[in-house]
């Protein structure tokens, strides 16, 4: 599976580990806190993903950005090479708008953790499906000793065991099953389980124009997006004028 071949590929990336922070770290959290527009919008990019996406549309980071940033919460950021195409130096690039920088990758190290630290990443995530308990005990105490805050995602609420409640965390529900690519949408079930830890939640995945009134969005407090958002959808203004109320 795609999923275990980028967690076997981590053993041997490449990754900055020169200090290429211009800013102290930024919390996601407190953004999407005060965000105008509510629930707070995270807005992805990336060149690529396996599920089939192709950026052609924003393919140039900084006109994306300029275009969207008085409007999102934070950024996120793809920097997994292989599958995404992603690039640490899109991270290091953006740092300069002061929105929380989220690494996204398939963190597995506390190398990979001070690696995102050091292009400039606020918080950065953890998979609660493929990673174990005291793996994400360990990862989310080391990223709190950068001032990092953490984006704990699940899918599989059988996984829900593996969920350390820190502070410095944020809890993501991915409506998109890593494994087989498919979107598998329990956004009302999740968010029953997940509210119980009291933490901030965003909602991940496959949230577009078509579907965004149908999603319970009110009930998170950030939204995790980017195909529809790097296609040049309108969702923006749509999640703003509050319509799924
Ligand atoms: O492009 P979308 O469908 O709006 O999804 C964005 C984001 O949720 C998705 O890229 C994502 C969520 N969790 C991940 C973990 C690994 C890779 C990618 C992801």
């Amino acid at each position: 599976m795609i999923v275990d071949d980028i967690y076997r590929e981590n053993y041997s990336r490449e990754l900055i580990m020169d200090n290429k922070r211009i800013r102290n770290t930024l919390s996601l959290k407190d953004s999407l806190k005060s965000s105008k527009i509510k629930p707070g919008i995270i807005a992805e990019y990336k060149r690529k993903s396996p599920s089939g996406f192709n950026n052609i549309v924003n393919n140039d980071i900084f006109k994306y950005y300029n275009k969207i940033k008085e409007s999102v919460a934070g950024f996120s950021i793809l920097t997994e090479p292989h599958y995404f195409n992603g690039n640490q130096l899109d991270a290091v690039s953006v740092q300069c708008y002061s929105k929380p920088i989220l690494i996204k990758d398939f963190i597995s190290s506390t190398d990979m953790i001070k690696s995102s630290y050091m292009i400039g990443g606020d918080v950065f995530l953890l998979i609660a499906d493929f990673l174990d308990y005291n793996k994400i005990r360990e990862f989310i105490r080391y990223g709190a000793s950068l001032n990092m805050e953490v984006l704990l995602e699940i899918h599989d609420m059988k996984k829900i065991g593996n969920i350390y409640p820190d502070e410095n965390v944020l809890l993501g529900y991915n409506r998109r099953n890593l494994e087989t690519l498919k979107i598998e949408d329990e956004s009302e079930n999740a968010y029953d389980f997940l509210k119980k830890f009291g933490l901030p939640l965003v909602l991940e995945s496959g949230i577009s124009l078509e579907n965004v009134e149908a999603l319970p969005i009110k009930k998170y407090d950030g939204l995790l997006i980017g195909t529809a958002l790097l296609s040049g959808e309108g969702l923006i203004n749509k999640i703003a004028s509050g319509k799924n109320d």
